[in-house]
């Protein structure tokens, strides 16, 4: 691996002080993500999952500890760490081609001619396979399409790192299946760092190099890591019946509802 350290969390706590008084989110979260790799973070709802993406987005500012991306203290979002969320999040008046070419002017405008603009937004509509769809708005296309036009628009801006919060978790078990493979077959393209929240296991164990479980919260924090070593590319229906997936499987599965049972609502 170029860099074990490409994503650096160290000591973060995160306290949210709210009308009710102070609530301790994370407590003492520890970890290095390398360059190119595919981790996913696992917990029960309100565990903090969501709260250790935005941090690493930038989106949130830790209460204690440091969060460092190629060398450099995060302090604030930036291009280079592109976030998708589960609600894609796209500007409903503008086409698809709009949608992207957004994120891509903003990031390489000052420095691009207009046909290289255009030439990366088109790129990355045929990477998601949405070549067909360039000029449909938002509302003109499945929640599927709609999902990897936010996958499209955050690549398109050539980020170091790739966040994902829950992007297929509003998908049918199928139409999730098919944008999980072409995610591996993206991120295997280009390489990217990916950090994804999920809340299943078999995504979870399919996409990872790693799956990070977080303990219930409050002051929830990380409990075990799975170290994924099954060769890519993965196929998952082969993988269905392979005892090693079965038993990173169970890993997960014995650490998510027997070490952590479900707790008590945790806010
Ligand atoms: N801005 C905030 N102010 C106060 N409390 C917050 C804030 N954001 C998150 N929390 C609390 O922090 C805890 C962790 O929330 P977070 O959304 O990170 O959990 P999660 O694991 O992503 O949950 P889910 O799986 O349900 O999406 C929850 O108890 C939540 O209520």
């Amino acid at each position: 691996m170029d860099d074990p350290k490409f994503i650096d969390i160290e000591g973060v706590e995160m306290i949210f002080h709210t009308k009710k008084g102070v609530f301790h989110a994370l407590r003492d979260i520890n970890l290095a993500v390398g360059k190119g790799e595919f981790i996913t973070l696992i917990g029960h709802s309100g565990c903090g999952k969501s709260t250790l993406l935005n941090l690493i987005a930038g989106l949130l500012e830790p209460s204690e500890g440091v969060l460092l991306c190629a060398n450099r203290e995060i302090a604030g979002p930036s291009p280079e760490r592109s976030v998708v969320f589960q609600n894609h999040s796209l500007l409903p008046w503008l086409t698809c081609y709009e949608n992207i070419h957004l994120g891509v002017e903003r990031v390489f405008g000052k420095t691009e001619s207009k046909a290289q603009l255009k030439e990366r937004t088109l790129a990355a509509l045929a990477l998601v396979g949405l070549t067909q769809a360039e000029s449909k708005r938002p509302n003109e296309i499945s929640g599927g399409m709609k999902q990897r036009v936010g996958i499209a628009r955050a690549l398109a801006m050539e980020p170091k790192v790739l966040l994902m919060d829950e992007p297929f978790g509003a998908l049918d078990a199928l139409t999730r299946a098919h944008l999980q493979d072409e995610l591996l077959k993206i991120v295997a393209a280009t390489r990217s760092t990916v950090v994804m929240v999920t809340h299943d296991v078999d995504e979870a164990v399919l996409l990872s190099d790693r799956i990070v479980m977080m303990t219930n919260g409050p002051a929830a924090t990380i409990g075990e890591i799975v170290d994924v070593r099954l060769d890519r590319p993965r196929d998952r229906v082969a993988l269905a019946a392979d005892p090693q997936y079965m038993a990173y499987r169970g890993a997960v599965l014995e650490f998510l509802y027997r070490k952590q049972a479900h707790p008590a609502k945790a806010a």
